[in-house]
Formats: C-alpha cells, structure tokens, sequence
C-alpha cells in the first residue's frame, strides 16, 4: 500500500456549503458569508396562489409543524424542521411553493449541522454526482423585448408626471439557451464565488444572488435591509455623486417608508437611518438602509410568523412601487407579463417562526435548458428610459456572467 495522504482544509464558505449539494435537482440553497442552510430532496410541499398565498402557506406550515415529530440536539435558528419559500410577485398570475427538504445542512455562528427527514425507514442518500458545466448556446428577447421596456418606462414616466402616481418599478425579461439541461450547483457556484456579499439561493429552480434583504427574524429581532438607488460602472462621476442625485434619493426613500410602514405596526420599536448608506457590488452600486426593530410578540407569534410579516410588507417600493396599490396595477398594464417568483419573498422559515426572506432578484427562473433572467428599475417622474435600459442590462450581469462561466 503506498504512502496515505491526509489533508484538512477549512470549510467555511458559500461555495464549502453548496459543494455539499449531492445531485443537480432538487436543490436549496440560503448562503451568504459563509453561513446559511443548503438542502436536497424533498420530504414536503405546498403550492399556493392568489391573494390568500401566504396565509395558506402559514397555515399549512403551522398544521406541519404540529404534527411533526422532531428531535433537535442543535436549537439555534435554522436547525429541526426547515422549509424552503419561495413566493410570486403577485397576487395573479403566479404560484407559490414551500418546500420542506429531505436534508439540510446549514452553518451559523461557527456551527454546522445536518438535519435528515424521514418518513419511513429508507435513508435518503443519493449518488453524489460530479456538476456539470453547460454553455449558453444563444440569447433571446423574453416576453417583454428591450423596446418594449423603453416604451413602458416612457409611459410611467409619463403616468407620473401626469400625477397618477410617485414611483413603479418596472422589469423585463431575457432567454437564454443553454447546450443541456441546467445542473442549478454550476450556478450557484459561479453566484457564491462572484457576490459573496449578496445571498446566493435557489428554490424551486429559481435561482440568483440578491442583495437585498426583505425581513430576517430572530427571536424578537426583526431586520431588513432595504436597497433603491442604483448607479453601475461608466465614464464619467463617481457611483457616491450619481448616487446622491435627488432621483436615486427620492426612489429610495419611496422604498424605505413603505418597508417602515407596514412593518411598525408589529414592532414595538423600530430604528430606520436617517442617511442611507453605499452598497457596493462587482456589477452596481445601491443606496442601502439596514432597518431593525423589536418585534411585538403579541402580534408575531406562532411558526409561520415570518410568512405573516412578509405579507404585510410586500410588496415594498423597491419592487412595486407608491401608492403600493396602483403601482401594482401599472406593472400589470405596462410590463403584460407574468413576472412568477421574480421580485417575490425567497428564503427559509423554521417552526420557531424564524427565518430570512431576501427579495428574489438577480435571479433566473430555470426550466431544463431554458433559463429566463428578470431585472427591473425603479422609476419615478425623473427617469430617462435609456438610462433604465442600461440599468437593467446591468442588473442582469451576475447571472449572465455566473451562466458563462468556464
Ligand atoms: C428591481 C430590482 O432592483 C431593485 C433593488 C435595488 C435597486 C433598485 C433600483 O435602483 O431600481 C430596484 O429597486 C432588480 O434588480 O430587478
């Protein structure tokens, strides 16, 4: 027998966590600084639709958690009995699923675990197989082209300055093909390796790397991290200078009142900046504020309390729009697509009604090898729709660049 060989690496980033994915699908994924959950297979499941969405899904993950048995020698949030959100934009179209995988492993505070479901006596192990690159055979326009987007941030433009309404925020989509069917571990890799700063996820096959943070819950800590404002590399002034214009000013105070808004009433104290502050990102800059609050527990009890609060806050002014009512109804008329899970809450919930829900953004919808990207900008009476186009194009980046890795 020759010489053994032994060697110990540390494990503790985004991409240690999801090279323990075992098979392309189904895969799930909260990763973000080395800490999160990922998991595979799926023990559970609820697809939920309409307006009633998240109070369906709530009920439903409250009855499961009932009804389980679970042993849980870890106790901090994430560990037990773990389920994966991932919820559409809007109320129609669109569906919603939560899914409860059969494995998942997940890292917190320097601890790692791995929680396994069973529901008989067969162990759940799958072969490990190696991931697979793919290559983008072409792109293509999606359901609302590049011009189409023009003409629709020219209408709000001019909805706006007609006084309907402050802000919308609009998106569109793209296609791209790919020579085989999508292994989802090769871009959350490419995602983790690239944005480690943002939460690289993956439900359902909705797959991307937000930066933003809708609503993490600990106990009675309540955080978010709300972005609007957006500036992206080019000729010319800094991102700080474009940043402070009173166009990426106005659209992000529109965003951070009505995060604000509909959380306090659940809050006993809640803390938003005065100023926000720079995000930086390999493809964009943002303007962000880091909300925190104090949850009332009279008000956020229960499992599906995260589900709860996330229903009252989205959709926030970073992905609708104010007034939050008809800004809904002018994405419908103007983009004329289903936007799916795009811009909807993704993230997890465990039974102690804790959990993170980002935004879904910088993110792809994946079906076999078609991958279809989504990116939107905020408008408001002040915005140049070529601007937007390149502001989305640029949004677009991570998962254009994370698809054509080599
Ligand atoms: C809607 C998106 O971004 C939002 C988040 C940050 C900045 C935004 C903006 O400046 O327009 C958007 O509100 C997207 O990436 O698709």
């Amino acid at each position: 027998m020759g010489r053994l060989q032994a060697r110990t690496v540390a494990a503790d980033s985004d991409a240690d966590l999801l090279a323990l994915l075992p098979d392309p699908e189904p895969v799930f994924s909260w990763v973000h600084g080395g800490e999160g959950l990922v998991g595979w297979g799926e023990a559970a499941r609820i697809e939920v639709k309409g307006a009633d969405r998240f109070a369906e899904a709530e009920r439903w993950w409250a009855d499961l958690v009932a009804a389980a048995d679970v042993e849980d020698a870890v106790g901090l949030p994430g560990t037990g009995l773990v389920a994966f959100v991932s919820m559409s934009f809007a109320d129609e179209p669109g569906s919603s699923v939560v899914i409860v995988p059969k494995v998942v492993v997940g890292r917190r505070d320097g601890v790692t675990w791995r929680t396994e479901l069973r529901d008989d006596d067969e162990p759940f192990a799958p072969a490990v197989q190696p991931v697979r690159r793919v290559r983008v055979t072409r792109y293509s326009e999606g359901r609302l082209s590049v011009t189409d987007y023009r003409k629709a941030v020219a209408g709000a433009v001019e909805r706006m300055r007609a006084g309907e309404l402050a802000k919308v925020v609009l998106a569109h989509d793209l296609i791209a093909e790919t020579d085989s069917p999508l292994d989802q571990r090769f871009l959350l890799r490419n995602l983790a390796d690239r944005y480690p700063s943002c939460w690289v996820f993956a439900v359902d096959g909705l797959i991307g790397a937000t930066p933003e943070m809708l609503l993490r819950k600990t106990g009675e800590t309540v955080e978010s991290r709300v972005l609007a404002g957006t500036a992206w590399p080019g000729a010319g002034e800094s991102a700080e200078s474009r940043l402070s214009s009173a166009k990426n000013r106005s659209e992000h105070e529109f965003a951070i009142r009505s995060l604000a808004d509909t959380l306090r009433p659940y809050c006993t104290e809640l803390h938003v900046p005065e100023t926000p502050s720079v995000l930086r990102l390999p493809n964009v800059a943002h303007l962000a504020s880091d909300v925190t609050g104090r949850l009332d527990p009279d008000t956020t009890a229960g499992p599906g309390a995260l589900l709860r609060l996330g229903h009252a806050v989205h959709p926030t002014a970073a992905v609708g729009g104010t007034p939050r009512t008809e800004a809904v109804a002018l994405i419908a008329e103007l983009e004329a697509m289903d936007r799916g899970r795009y811009a909807g809450p993704v993230g997890w919930i465990d039974a102690d009604g804790d959990g993170e829900l980002g935004i879904a953004l910088r993110c792809a919808e994946l079906r076999g090898s078609l991958v279809r990207l989504f990116a939107g900008c905020g408008i408001v009476s002040g915005s140049d729709p070529d601007a937007e186009v390149r502001e989305a194009a640029a949004k677009m980046l991570p998962i254009r660049d994370a698809l054509e890795a080599t």
